[in-house]
């Protein structure tokens, strides 16, 4: 029996399946139960960042209302489908006027990711909106709700997805370590939370990149994201200031094999880790190095050495430490 995809990538095994599975979104899951025990809804706007469940709330809306087979009485359009503004004449405009089954109220049209519509298809949109409300109910989703235009957003109720807090990540990537048996640490899971930043998806993807690596700790993390462990960074940094500029160089090369870092990768860690309170160093030293740090990036970017930055880098870093213990 072959494996199908949605098998494979944990982020679709996992996908909530009912608005009552969803994680977090209290106050968005509340307001759609309320449409499900009404069997009725308006046109609806779902907007905000990545991996928060948009896309999983519409179908589980979907099948809550009309159970397993949900799928027959809604229209998908995502990204990947041509959205302009024939296929909104043609396909949409087919499915609304079509024939409403007579067990369904409404049939559904989800259409992800329409703030890349162009204006002309969301004016046709809009037309459809107007037309087939009796018939069919709309679902918009974007990540900037300003990209929809005003007489859209005007006619549909709207719903703001908020990135995942902490706990409500760590606990669900722990509940599917449980159900896939793989070993972690805290501390990997916690990380593999900031690296995501509430996005859900990320977090699920990285922690399945992570556990094919073995147990997922910080460093299997950082090594399936192409970070360094912003540990060994601020390592770097303080080798440099303490005037050991050969330790800091080979430090840093060590790194870069060992993650697979490109030097803009380095700068935009070390940039990174400037602003940590885990790095002791004084205020007017954090800008100076966020200045310098400005200059190489935009070198490297122009086609610059990496090797040759990078140490630039630290050479500079290195005096800059020498001055300020002279003084
Ligand atoms: N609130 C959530 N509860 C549980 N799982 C979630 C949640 N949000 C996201 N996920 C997980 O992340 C995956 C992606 O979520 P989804 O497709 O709903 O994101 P989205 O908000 O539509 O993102 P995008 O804007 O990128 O389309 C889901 O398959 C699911 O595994």
């Amino acid at each position: 029996m072959s494996t199908s995809l949605s098998e494979l990538l944990w982020a679709e095994k996992y996908r909530p399946r009912t608005l009552d599975e969803i994680v977090n979104q209290e106050e968005v899951v509340r307001r759609l139960k309320k449409f499900v025990e009404e069997k009725n809804m308006p046109h609806l706007l779902f907007v905000g960042p990545p991996g928060t469940g948009k896309t999983t709330a519409a179908h589980a809306l979907a099948h809550d209302l009309y159970g397993e087979n949900y799928m027959q009485y809604m229209l998908e359009l995502n990204a990947s489908d041509e959205r302009g503004i024939d296929t909104i004449r043609t396909k949409v405009k087919e499915f609304a006027r079509s024939r409403t089954p007579p067990n369904v109220p409404f049939k559904i049209v989800l259409l992800d990711e329409a703030d890349n519509m162009t204006a002309d298809a969301q004016q046709a949109l809009r037309r459809l909106m107007e037309m087939y409300t009796a018939s069919s109910r709309f679902i918009l989703i974007a990540n900037f709700p300003s990209k929809i235009i005003e007489p859209i957003q005007s006619r549909c109720a709207l719903f703001r997805f908020t990135p995942l807090k902490k706990e409500d990540v760590v606990a669900r990537l722990k509940w599917i370590c449980g159900q896939e048996g793989c070993k972690y640490t805290e501390e990997g899971l916690e990380t593999i939370y900031e690296i995501s930043e509430g996005d859900m998806r990320r977090a699920i993807n990285t922690l399945q990149a992570a556990a094919a690596l073995g147990v997922v700790t910080p460093e299997t993390v950082y090594k399936v994201v192409g970070l360094a462990h912003p540990r060994e960074i601020r390592e770097v940094i303080q080798l440099a200031l303490s005037g050991d500029f050969m330790k800091a160089r080979e430090k840093l090369r060590g790194l870069m094999i060992n993650y697979g870092l490109s030097g803009t990768d380095v700068i935009k860690q070390i940039h990174r880790e400037i602003f940590s309170q885990e790095l002791k160093i004084p205020e007017e030293v954090r800008v100076m190095i966020a200045d310098y740090t400005g200059e190489i990036q935009f070198r490297l970017v122009e086609g610059a050495d990496d090797e040759i930055q990078l140490n630039a880098f630290l050479a500079w870093l290195t005096l800059l430490g020498q001055k300020l213990q002279g003084s």
